[in-house]
């Protein structure tokens, strides 16, 4: 096996991550290797963000150890791309498709222009592209759909060329047909970039084709291991209750952890 194959992404040995005297997070351990991607799911408040924002170098409460391709978060941001659960933009400064992706590597780069220069122009195209948007490069941002919109964060997030991306809830209060959209454009990061991911998510069905590892947690780490392993019934009951479900259709495992509508192949009841 070549070294490049083995390379970590992400290593974590006994993470306990806190805002005050108590961990919001603890007992968290796993390694992620260079270009897998690892699904981060957990009911409300069991510590996901917090653990996104410490491994992206945004938040150093913690104890134990944490390392991205080797150096602490806060050494590593140059290779990281975070994409946070909502982003805000003020829309009375009316920016375009383009102009919210070029922000990115402006953003990264610190230096404050008045034009965006043409290279960044370029990276930026080329990053629409790949979401599938470049015909909508010089509509109104705040026009978009919750779909489109997550595309354009994905461009942006890209045109850094990130080592890692770490993705909030990437899916969040989007309709199934946006979810699929979004899920495929991840896929396709995926497959095309061998960018290494963490994913956070409520609804981790759409996400399971993409996902090498699955960690289960909720104020500590409950399960981590491919999906088969991490999500039995049997641990997905101790955190969502007894009315949780993992089945499986057609050699597809569904993980049924809420009220969410979930669409069987064939109309298919759970
Ligand atoms: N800045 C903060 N200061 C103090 N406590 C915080 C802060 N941010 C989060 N917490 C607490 O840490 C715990 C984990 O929160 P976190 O936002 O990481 O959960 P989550 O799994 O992302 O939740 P959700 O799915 O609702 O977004 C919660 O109890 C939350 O109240």
């Amino acid at each position: 096996m070549s070294s490049q194959r083995t390379e970590k992404a992400v290593i974590a040995r006994d993470l306990a991550i806190y805002y005050g005297s108590k961990p919001a997070l603890e007992g968290v351990t796993f390694d992620l290797n260079a270009g897998e991607t690892l699904l981060l799911l957990g009911p409300n408040g069991a510590g996901k963000t917090t653990l996104l924002k410490t491994i992206a170098g945004f938040h150093d409460k913690y104890e134990g150890v944490i390392l991205v391709f080797g150096r602490k978060p806060e050494e590593s941001r140059d290779f990281i791309s975070y994409v946070p659960q909502s982003f805000s933009l003020n829309e009375k400064v009316p920016l375009s498709v383009i102009e919210v992706v070029a922000m990115g590597a402006l953003y990264k780069s610190g230096i404050v222009h008045r034009k965006i220069p043409e290279e960044i122009i370029k990276k930026s195209e080329k990053a629409l592209s790949f979401v599938g948007l470049e015909d909508i490069k010089d509509k109104p941002f705040k026009n978009l759909s919750g779909g489109q919109k997550q595309r354009v964060l994905l461009a942006r997030a890209l045109i850094s060329d990130p080592k890692l991306l770490l993705l909030d809830e990437p899916l969040s209060a989007l309709d199934p047909s946006a979810r699929a959209e979004v899920a495929s454009v991840l896929n396709k990061i995926k497959k095309k970039k061998g960018i290494s991911m963490i994913i956070t998510t409520h609804d981790i069905n759409p996400l399971l084709e993409i996902g090498d590892w699955v960690m289960l947690i909720n104020r500590r780490m409950i399960a981590f291991g491919p999906p088969d392993d991490a999500l039995r019934e049997e641990i997905i009951k101790t955190v969502y209750g007894p009315m949780a479900k993992v089945i499986k259709v057609e050699d597809k495992l569904y993980c049924l952890t809420g009220d969410f509508h979930i669409h069987l192949p064939g109309g298919k009841k759970p």
